[in-house]
């Protein structure tokens, strides 16, 4: 990376345990290479985090100007390996809670720029008892390749789900989530083709009526606790699986997909948008050594 000459701001947050560092870069300044984002991620050697949500001014950022009318902050997404991702579900609602926390949004409606597009985010009140309120996110619609994809792991194999939430998904529904092992290693997805940018990988089961629950397998990241937009996809290819189309019965499907880390409640809307609401967390803020940065690359 460029090393700037001084500290260099960081918090840390997460939505469902899904864990980021955030790094605030309103004019665009910083170009952090993919080492060095691995390297603030790491957990032993750096700070730690599945990804790292930079957070740039639109108008500063060549990927998001012309979003800039609607959105005037960039959320500037990366997976822990330093690569670069489309969408992040519960990284735009812990980038929300920042902009909150820097006195840079209110609660209510804010618009983010994201590289799968704009997304429109509700930052609610705060809880009678102090503790932030939830952050619901308008995904945007599902997109559902056809063509069935084979998820492996080990000596198991089972049927999956193409779902597309801006970022690619893999859906497989599992007997037990056990059957998935240890998920050090990314299931293989068949055919390859089906993802030419790699692939995030959920694995599902019931929990009750509506309600699921999921391990995933992200891409550039390995398993975590927690996957936004995965759990969106998981919501819309459950309700396909239990014949439940919003487009044809006029009417919202509403879930809840409990994660590792803790619970998301998601709705399908009859235009096929689809709505998240979580959690969203800062729990430390410091400075980073830039000289400590500047070793990464
Ligand atoms: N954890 C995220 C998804 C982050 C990106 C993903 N690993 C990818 O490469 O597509 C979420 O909450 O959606």
């Amino acid at each position: 990376m460029n090393a700037p000459a001084q500290p260099l701001p960081f918090l840390k947050g997460h939505g469902t345990e899904n864990d980021f560092v955030i790094v605030p870069d309103p004019d665009g300044r910083l170009d952090l290479s993919a080492a060095a984002v691995a390297r603030l991620c790491d957990r032993r050697a750096g700070i730690g985090g599945d990804g790292l949500l930079r957070v740039v001014r639109s108008a500063a950022h060549p990927e998001a100007a012309a979003m800039a009318d609607e959105a005037e902050w960039f959320m500037d997404y990366r997976n822990s390996d330093g690569s670069v991702a489309e969408m992040c579900g519960n990284g735009v609602r812990v980038f929300a809670r920042y902009l909150e926390r820097a006195g840079l949004a209110e609660p209510g409606d804010l618009a983010v720029a994201t590289r799968a597009g704009i997304r429109r985010v509700h930052l609610a009140k705060s809880n009678p008892d102090g503790t932030p309120g939830d952050v619901t996110v308008h995904m945007g619609r599902a997109l559902l390749p056809p063509g069935e994809v084979t998820v492996t792991v080990g000596e198991r194999s089972w049927p999956a789900r193409n779902v597309n939430m801006g970022n690619p998904h893999a859906v497989a529904f599992v007997a037990d989530l056990a059957h998935a092992g240890k998920l050090f290693d990314a299931p293989l997805v068949s055919p390859a083709d089906a993802y030419p940018s790699g692939v995030n990988v959920e694995f599902v089961v019931d929990r009750g009526p509506r309600h699921v629950a999921l391990r995933v397998h992200e891409r550039g990241s390995g398993e975590t606790r927690s996957c936004g937009t995965g759990a969106c996809a998981v919501m819309v290819a459950a309700a396909r699986r239990d014949g439940v189309d919003p487009a044809v019965t006029g009417s919202p499907a509403r879930y809840t997909v409990d994660v590792p880390g803790g619970r998301l409640r998601i709705a399908e809307h009859p235009d096929g948008t689809v709505e998240m609401t979580g959690p969203a967390v800062i729990v430390a803020e410091g400075v980073i050594d830039p000289h400590w940065l500047a070793t990464a690359n």
